[in-house]
């Protein structure tokens, strides 16, 4: 099966690339300068010239809280636009199958938590990354629309809790939160400070998967659809649960080695209150997440350490 890999280069791509299931694809993954998915007549061009059998479409314009308030507008029209394009361009060139990927931050921000694949456009978004969650929107809905009139095709969207892990995104202005904490508390406890600022109260509560687990899930959808396809073309993917903040500045600091204190600077944006996702509908395929929050740091933290603290 030859699949057309977008993002090949970013956190979530290089783990599909160094799973063990790539082996057994051919997987063409070119970089943003070999294709640059914002002009669609390339992105029409190199599809019409490839001719996948399936599209995994995991680029995008992608970061923290932070980045996503200094730039709405272009997280909306550049993730907007890629989803289009590659999306509407695989379906004219006749590609069978896509996985789409979203994110849990396109759920209505006071929708009841755990949040279901039914709630989506139930409610107001959350401001601090609105641009964003409309892309995933509209990316979204256009694989449904696709699939709903055409029965020979599936776009199967995945909607991922927040993903750390090997390759994410260390830079403080527009990283997430665990890769940023896990740089924070490490130069802590190397220049022997004696506190770590926390934004906000710490109250807040995240659900963060290890994204080998995504990489995990998505061979095991690409399997389902070799079946036949999946039950539902759409479905969140998660570990079930979530922590506050403050907790996970505590297990960051426990892998850490960090003994010393936590601040917490009431001034810095906190985002929606909770974002748990109801991971049903994957796990009922077959696909649970197996990784340990722990486990999971230790290894972002063995990876920060060998590539980015250097
Ligand atoms: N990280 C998370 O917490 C999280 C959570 C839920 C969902 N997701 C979704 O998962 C997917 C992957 O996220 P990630 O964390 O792996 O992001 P990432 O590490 O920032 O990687 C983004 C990728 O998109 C590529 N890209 C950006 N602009 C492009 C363009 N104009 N043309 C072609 N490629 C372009 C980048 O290539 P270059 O490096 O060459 O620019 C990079 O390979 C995204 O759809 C994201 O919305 C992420
Ligand atoms: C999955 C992503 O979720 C994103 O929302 P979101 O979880 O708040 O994005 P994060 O930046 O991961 O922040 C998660 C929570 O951690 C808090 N936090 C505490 N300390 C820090 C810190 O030092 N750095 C960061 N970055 N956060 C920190 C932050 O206030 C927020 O409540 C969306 O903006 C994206 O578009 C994407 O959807």
């Amino acid at each position: 099966m030859r699949v057309l890999l977008t993002g090949g280069s970013g956190m979530v791509g290089r783990n599909i690339l160094e799973h063990r299931s790539a082996g057994l694809f051919e997987i063409l993954a070119p970089s943003s300068s070999e294709l640059n998915l914002l002009d669609q007549a390339s992105v029409k061009d190199y599809i019409s010239a490839v001719q996948p059998d399936l599209i995994i479409h995991a680029a995008g314009r992608v970061g923290g809280i932070q980045a996503n308030i200094a730039d709405p507008a272009g997280f909306l029209v550049q993730n907007s636009l890629m989803g289009i394009h590659v999306i509407n361009e695989a379906y004219r060139a006749g590609v069978k199958y896509c996985i789409n990927l979203a994110s849990s931050c396109m759920y209505p921000r006071d929708a009841l938590n755990p949040l279901h694949e039914n709630q989506i456009l139930k409610g107001e978004l959350e401001p601090t990354n609105e641009g964003y969650a409309l892309a995933k929107v509209t990316a979204t809905k256009l694989c449904q629309y696709i699939s709903e009139t055409d029965n020979d095709v599936s776009y199967v969207t995945l909607i991922p809790c927040n993903l750390y892990g090997r390759h994410d995104n260390f830079d403080p202005h527009s990283s997430h939160m665990i890769p940023a904490v896990i740089r924070k508390i490490h130069e802590a406890h190397k220049n022997g400070s004696f506190t770590v600022e926390i934004w906000g109260d710490g109250n807040a509560r995240r659900e963060f998967m290890y994204a080998e687990e995504l990489a995990d899930c998505i061979f095991s959808v690409i399997a389902e659809i070799q079946r036949g396809g999946p039950a539902s073309g759409l479905m969140n993917v998660g570990i079930g649960r979530d922590y506050s903040i403050n907790e996970y500045y505590k297990a960051v600091a426990d892998v850490v080695g960090y003994k010393g204190e936590f601040s917490h600077d009431l001034s810095r944006p906190v985002g929606m209150r909770q974002k748990l996702i109801d991971s049903s509908r994957i796990n009922n395929m077959g696909w649970c997440s197996s990784t340990r929050l722990a486990d999971g740091i230790s290894k972002t933290y063995e990876y920060f350490l060998q590539e980015v603290d250097i």
